[in-house]
This record gives C-alpha cells, sequence and structure tokens, in this order.
C-alpha cells in the first residue's frame, strides 16, 4: 500500500511531559512536534503518582496545536507510555485512584508479601521471568487494597498508562505484551498471565478478569466516534496497540533486531536490546520485557538518570547550557567527587530505601562543575552496570543508539562514549518513543509486518553530525573511576554483591 502524504501521530505520556509528533512517511519527515509539561505528585514514603486526567488535558493540548492540514492527512496513531503505572478503572470506565508510577518506591512490603507467597525470588524469576520490584504494577495492585479499600472494592479494569490512552483514543480495552510484561504478573516464556502470580497479589479475589485482553503487536483498533470527533480527525484512522516508551523507543531507534543496544536518557535511564527469544537474567538486573513487535526486549532500568541531573542543576540554580559549560570546566572523576544517585531509592541495584549519597568531597573539590559532573558521571556508572549485564549473558554490540532528553546534551553523550567504549549513535529523530510509536502505527496500520527491521532501516536515518567515538585517553581514566565507583557501591551496600 502507498504510504504518499500518510501521517502518523506519535503520542509518548513520559514522566515529565506528553509529546505528539506526526510523521509524514511518505515523505520520510517529522512535521511536528509538541509537548505539554506534567506535574509529579511526590511524598517522603517513595510515592510518585500523576493524576490520569493530567495526560488527558496534555493530549488534548498537543492536539489542539497540531495544524489542520496535517490532521485531514493522519491514517495511523501509536500510543507509547511510561512503563509499569497502575490506572484502576471501575465499570463505567472511571479513573477511582491516583496513579502510582514506574519510579514510585512506596510498596517494598506489598513486594515483600507477593514474593513471599510466591515462593520467593528466584521462584519469581524461574517462572514468571522477572522478581517483584516497587516500580512494577502488580505489588501497586496489592497496595491499593490495603491503602485504599473503598476504590480496591470498585476495582474493575487494571490498565497501564498506554492503555489508558488507548482506551480514551478508541473506547476499547485493550493491551499488548511489550507493557504488560512490566507488571510483574505477565508470564514471559508462557505469553500469557500468570495465575499463581495474580493468586499471590490476591489470594481472595480472581483478578484475571480485570485484566485486558493482550493483542498482537501488529493489530489495530479503529478510532472511537468521540476521539475522531473531539480531536477533529479524518474517518478511518486507526490506532495500534502502542506500547511501554522503552519498547516503542526500540522502534524509534531501531533495536528491533538483535545487536542494536539503545540507551534512553530520560528521567529514568534505560539500556535495552532486542532478542528472538525470552532473556532471562538469573541476577536479575536486566528485566526479562517483551517487546512490543512480537519478540523480547530485555532491559535495565534506573530510576535516577536526569532525576540526578536535574536536582543538581536546580540545586545550583543554573540553566541547562550554563551545565554544559560546567561540564566544560571539570574533568572526568569530579576530582574526587563520587555521586551514589539514590534520590528515591533504586530499581536496579534493588536498593528501594536507598538515598542519594555524596562521596569524596573536600575542602577544594565542592565546586558547582564538580557537583554537576558527579551526579552525571553517577548516573552514568549506574547504567554502564546494564552493558555488565548484556556482557553476563553473552549479548556483544558495536554501537550505542542514543535516545531521551539527556541526548541533547554533547558532554554527556561523549561521557557515554568513554564510559561504555563503544561509539555513540543520535537518531535523526531525536523523540525516539514518540517517533518509535509513530513507526509502530505506520508498520502495523499499512500492513507492512513482514520486515519490521527493513521498514525501520528505511526510514530511520542517523544524524552523522552528533555521534562520537571514545578517546581512548578517557577510555582509560574511565575504567579505571567505574572500578571505584562499583567499589564504593558494594561496600556501602553489601547487599547487592
Ligand atoms: N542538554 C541537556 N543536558 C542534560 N539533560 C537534558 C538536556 N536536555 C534535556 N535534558 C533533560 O531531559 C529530561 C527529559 O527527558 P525525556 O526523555 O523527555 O523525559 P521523560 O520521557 O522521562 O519525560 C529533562 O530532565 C531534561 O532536563
Ligand atoms: O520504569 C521504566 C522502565 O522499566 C521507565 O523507563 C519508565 O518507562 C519511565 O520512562 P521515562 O519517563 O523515563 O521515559
Amino acid at each position: 500500500m502507498s504510504t504518499e502524504n500518510n501521517v502518523f501521530l506519535g503520542i509518548d505520556a513520559g514522566t515529565q511531559s506528553l509529546k505528539l509528533l506526526a510523521y509524514d512517511a511518505g515523505q520520510k519527515e517529522i512535521l511536528h512536534v509538541c509537548a505539554a509539561p506534567l506535574e509529579l505528585i511526590s511524598r517522603d514514603d517513595g510515592s510518585r503518582e500523576q493524576i490520569a486526567e493530567w495526560w488527558l488535558d496534555a493530549l488534548r493540548q498537543c492536539m489542539s496545536e497540531l495544524p489542520a492540514e496535517i490532521k485531514a492527512r493522519v491514517r495511523g496513531i501509536g500510543v507509547s507510555g511510561q512503563q509499569h503505572g497502575f490506572v484502576p478503572l471501575n465499570k463505567a470506565g472511571e479513573v477511582i485512584a491516583p496513579v502510582k508510577l514506574w519510579c514510585d518506591t512506596s510498596t517494598i512490603a506489598e513486594c515483600e508479601e507477593i514474593t513471599l507467597r510466591f515462593g520467593g525470588v528466584e521462584r519469581c524469576i524461574d517462572a514468571v521471568g522477572n522478581p517483584i520490584l516497587p516500580g512494577y504494577t502488580a505489588p501497586k495492585v496489592l497496595w491499593l487494597k490495603k491503602h485504599k479499600p473503598e476504590a480496591y472494592a470498585e476495582l474493575a479494569h487494571i490498565l497501564l498508562p498506554h492503555d489508558y490512552l488507548n482506551f480514551h483514543l478508541t473506547g476499547k480495552i485493550f493491551t499488548e505484551y511489550g507493557d504488560a510484561s512490566g507488571t510483574g504478573y505477565l508470564n514471559i516464556l508462557r505469553r500469557e498471565y500468570d495465575r499463581d502470580m495474580l493468586a499471590a497479589i490476591d489470594p481472595d479475589l480472581d483478578l484475571l478478569p480485570l485484566l485486558p485482553p493482550l493483542l498482537e503487536a501488529d493489530a489495530t483498533v479503529p478510532l472511537g466516534e468521540q476521539a475522531r470527533q473531539a480531536f477533529d480527525l479524518p474517518a478511518g484512522v486507526k490506532v495500534s496497540t502502542g506500547g511501554g516508551d522503552n519498547m516503542m523507543a526500540a522502534f524509534g531507534t531501531g533495536s528491533t533486531k538483535p545487536g542494536v543496544l539503545t540507551l534512553s536518557l530520560g528521567t529514568s535511564g534505560t539500556v535495552f536490546a532486542h532478542s528472538d527469544k525470552p532473556a532471562i537474567d538469573p541476577h536479575g538486573d536486566l528485566a526479562a520485557f517483551c517487546s512490543s513487535s512480537g519478540g523480547w526486549l530485555p532491559l535495565l532500568c534506573t530510576m535516577n538518570c536526569t532525576v540526578a541531573t536535574e536536582l543538581t542543576r536546580q540545586s545550583l540554580g543554573k540553566s541547562i547550557s550554563e551545565c554544559e559549560q560546567l561540564l566544560e570546566a571539570s574533568t572526568a572523576g569530579a576530582n574526587g567527587l563520587i555521586n551514589l544517585p539514590f534520590y528515591n531509592g533504586e530499581r536496579i541495584p534493588n536498593l528501594p530505601h536507598a538515598r542519594a549519597s555524596l562521596h569524596g568531597m573536600t575542602d577544594t573539590n565542592m565546586t558547582p562543575a564538580n557537583l554537576y559532573r558527579a551526579a552525571m558521571e553517577g548516573a552514568t556508572y549506574t547504567l554502564r552496570r546494564g552493558l555488565d549485564a548484556f556482557d553476563r549473558a553473552g549479548q556483544q554490540f558495536t554501537a550505542i543508539r542514543l535516545t531521551g532528553g539527556g541526548a541533547k546534551s554533547p558532554h554527556w553523550r561523549q561521557m557515554i562514549a568513554d564510559v561504555f567504549n563503544l561509539p555513540v549513535e543520535i537518531p535523526a529523530q531525536q523523540e525516539g518513543a514518540a517517533f518509535g510509536a509513530a513507526m509502530q502505527a505506520l508498520w502495523a496500520c499499512e500492513g507492512q509486518a513482514d520486515d519490521l527491521p527493513a521498514l525501520i532501516g528505511e526510514h530511520l536515518a542517523v544524524d552523522e553530525t552528533m555521534g562520537c567515538v571514545p578517546i581512548a585517553e578517557n577510555v582509560a581514566t574511565y575504567a579505571t573511576l567505574y572500578q571505584q565507583f562499583q567499589d564504593l557501591l558494594g561496600k556501602q551496600y553489601p547487599e547487592i554483591q
């Protein structure tokens, strides 16, 4: 089928903003990108929540900015969403509680309870593929039962953020394997909901009927009439299944075939690669997720990526460009300062109780430049542990595709190349998750399911001017510094060894 003039929309509901991207598949051109910021509710008990209606407000705002001539050419929409959030709906389809997000660490007790009932961490990993961690959806469901019993009594549907946006667009409740694999209750080996895990979450209620049906990755659902009218879109628009933001970034960076390592520098930091078979990490560092293209997507996620750089930047009262200058004015190792950046606990390493700490402070190194560099280095070293995990699994890579807001920083790009000792490539289409969602929509709506990597290869370009290669001298320095960071981590948190 011809893609001439056809436009595909990618919607990415990230933690800090919702973005809308319009891609002209015929001209291979991004026509429009806009974003609406999102607030975050943070409490000292580790709660990190958003109100689902905020995402709809943000979507309405972005849609209202999309020019009518582009809207008229829209054929498909793909939705990317921050993973793991629990959107509880009642029978009427109304959201009955604030959404606990991927970065919420208030459910440590619930994780322990579910893990114990299921038979221990090893059994969770062996049977289902993943341990039960505070970021995942499973403990959030038990948390609602324990902390908001009135809401739990009304619970009729358990959705994820991107499922909820799809529900708003289509009027239909469904999900897909990628995002569902981040719940903790999808058995990633059998690719079905795990009844034993559901019983471990709530032994008193059969949760299975509350879960959305799983659609295949290349399925589509018609845009609902209500959304079509509200957004002033043409008839015949289809919505693809979408997926978690990392699954969509896999489309947007080319990690839809083995051998391409993607690193995302967003609120969270992630390192992931496509796998044609289930990839279970016995250490539990790589989450055994499914992809949203029919395969699997082993992934390491840290909760403190631009969280670390942003908190430091804000406390220094500097702009992003001033912080770039601070990086210029500092050298590898931040003159001895080391930041263990666990501001609201951490997913990997699994330290939900941890708090950030600064080490090696002297009367000469406490400068804004060293503080900012140490935050960025700490966030980078925790991601470097992802490459170690892929090494242990026998997967090697020749380059890194970088995406997420932090990829805009030239100094961070060079730091990644030096710490990972791999060339860094920057996709020309920079909004990896939103572009990936548009690519999934193109793939599914135009019936081009046969050769996804070829389709991606046709549309995805690498920006040759923005890439960088490791600098030998820095690689050697950072190898020593990374080892120092690892040693300090082991000393501070012996439980992770
Ligand atoms: N040049 C830069 N240097 C460092 N961080 C940056 C730069 N540009 C953007 N960012 C950070 O990127 C983050 C947003 O990234 P994004 O991937 O959009 O996040 P999310 O998807 O989690 O909402 C913000 O915290 C922002 O400060
Ligand atoms: O929890 C994970 C991955 O397991 C996070 O990557 C979230 O999906 C949030 O993404 P961003 O808002 O940082 O893009």
